[in-house]
């Protein structure tokens, strides 16, 4: 039975550039889950790559289907777009295992529909200071910095991935993202031995002793 491991982080975190490194790796062998949104298609951007393009109708029918397996709305300039995970059929654990970037909500809603023992979180931590430095850097290479919603985010972050939270999603383990080629090894590992049914096992371990 396949899983779905969800990676997840703060802003600048490096969910991006280690979830790509690992499916460029391919090994261990994971799919990509693609996520839909309502938000207009940008120049660069593919259907069905990036994401499915879609609009409310749509989303009201698969709601009503039940098809809907989480979703975020945010309220933009441009009116209310909305980002959510849907259970099109494309998802088949019987066969495949996933990578997927998630909010910390939607990895709770994830591991509901699914079951918890098939979905595995991935959280990535970095230093506060270290990661707005990231985050100050990346920006900067932009064409238009945005660092007013670059503070907004790094603020958000603190209340969305507080300790409670955390503690109340289970998440026990984090991949300190200090040294990237590190963080990728440690996490390719960790997904590997849980795939081969090895992590578990050493979770028992650890609880008998
Ligand atoms: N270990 C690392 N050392 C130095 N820089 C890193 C490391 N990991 C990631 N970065 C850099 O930090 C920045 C943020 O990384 P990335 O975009 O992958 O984060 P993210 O968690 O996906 O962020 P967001 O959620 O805001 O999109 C990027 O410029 C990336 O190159």
């Amino acid at each position: 039975m396949g899983k779905i491991y969800c990676v997840m982080g703060k802003s600048s975190s490096g969910k991006d550039s280690i979830y790509s490194r690992i499916m460029q790796q391919g090994n261990p062998a994971l799919l990509r889950i693609v996520p839909y949104t309502t938000r207009p298609r940008r120049e660069g951007e593919t259907d069905g790559r990036e994401y499915v393009f879609t609009d409310e109708a749509h989303v009201q029918q698969l709601e009503s289907a039940g098809k809907v397996i989480e979703l975020r709305a945010y309220h933009t300039v441009y009116g209310i777009w909305k980002y959510f995970t849907v259970d099109d059929g494309r998802i088949d654990l019987s066969a495949h295992s996933y990578l997927y970037i998630v909010t910390l909500e939607g990895y709770q809603k994830i591991q509901r529909y699914f079951g918890s023992s098939q979905v595995v979180p991935i959280y990535i931590e970095v230093e506060d200071g270290e990661r707005l430095l990231r985050a100050i850097a990346r920006e900067r290479q932009q064409k238009t910095p945005q660092y007013e919603e670059m503070c907004r985010r790094f603020l958000a972050d603190a209340a969305d991935f507080s300790e409670e939270k955390l503690t109340e999603a289970g998440i026990t383990r984090r991949f300190i993202n200090k040294d990237m080629e590190g963080t990728i090894r440690e996490i390719t590992e960790y997904i590997r031995r849980d795939m081969s049914g090895m992590e578990k096992q050493d979770k028992r371990i650890s609880i008998w002793r």
